[in-house]
């Protein structure tokens, strides 16, 4: 018989699932989470039969999600469960469980190697874990959408631009200028911290997530892998080292 896991995701913008039938990914669905309802996870639930769930969250989860993840006894990816790979963040209890997951899957996916996961969600993350399985940490900085709104927002006259398909270096005009300083300029943060990386650990790989994954990717020079479905994939390794 097959064995079949059901994964969640709970981001500050968007609900990612994803249905492992012995390894395989064979199914993923996502919601924005403004329509969160908790007839969702039971209709996943229903609909997949899952032999285990796990799930990471990045809000603040009601007392009725509470009470469904007692009766169905899902592993959460916190600082209660075995990692095979060092936590050295000096505070695990507060650190995001979507970061736990990402690291669970490049340390199953990179054994060995130095690897940087950049997740481009709301927030841009970054994670680093070397090849002798120590996580060291990383940071945390605004997201693309979150830094052009944040000008809008904290300032008295300055416009909410649009998220840009393309854009120059040198913004000339306003439009322009708020563009590349919000989408381009957090580009070269992410080339700036591959270069640190590069300079004090030697070799580095890096692998890109979440919804602004793509568009970073076309204007990083450095090599870096897209993997949409990391966090999910984190979240089956995380079930397979963790009995319930
Ligand atoms: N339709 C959309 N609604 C909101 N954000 C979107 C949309 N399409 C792409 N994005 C981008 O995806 C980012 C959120 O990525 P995601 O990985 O879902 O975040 P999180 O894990 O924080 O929920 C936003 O910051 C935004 O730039
Ligand atoms: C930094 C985050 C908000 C990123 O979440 P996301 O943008 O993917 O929704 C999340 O990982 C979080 O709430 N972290 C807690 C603080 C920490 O990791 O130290
Ligand atoms: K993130």
């Amino acid at each position: 018989m097959k064995h079949r896991h059901l994964v969640v995701d709970l981001g500050n913008t968007r609900q990612k699932m994803g249905v492992f039938e012995d390894d395989h990914l064979i199914y993923t669905d996502q919601r924005l989470v403004q329509n969160l309802d908790l007839k969702v996870w039971e209709e996943w639930r229903r609909e997949w039969d899952p032999h285990r769930i796990a799930l990471s969250a990045t809000i603040q989860l009601t007392d009725a999600q509470h009470e469904w993840i007692n009766q169905n006894k899902v592993v959460q990816a916190n600082n209660d469960v075995n990692y095979p790979f060092n936590v050295q963040y000096h505070t695990p209890e507060t650190l995001g469980q979507d970061r736990l997951a990402a690291v669970s899957a490049v340390y199953a996916l990179y054994k060995k190697k130095n690897v940087l996961v950049i997740d481009c969600g709301t927030c841009i993350t970054y994670d680093f874990l070397t090849g002798d399985g120590d996580y060291l940490g990383g940071n945390i900085a605004p997201g693309l959408r979150m830094r052009l709104r944040s000008m809008h927002e904290y300032t008295n006259r300055l416009p909410l631009v649009e998220f840009p398909d393309e854009f120059p270096w040198i913004g000339q005009s306003t439009e322009q200028a708020l563009q590349t300083g919000g989408v381009g300029m957090a580009i070269l943060e992410s080339k700036g911290f591959i270069f640190y990386l590069k300079e004090n650990y030697g070799h580095l790989t890096t692998v890109l997530t979440g919804g602004d994954a793509g568009f970073i990717k076309k204007y990083l020079t450095d090599e870096c892998d897209v993997h949409p479905d990391l966090i999910l994939y984190g979240l089956n390794e995380i079930l397979k080292n963790n009995e319930i």
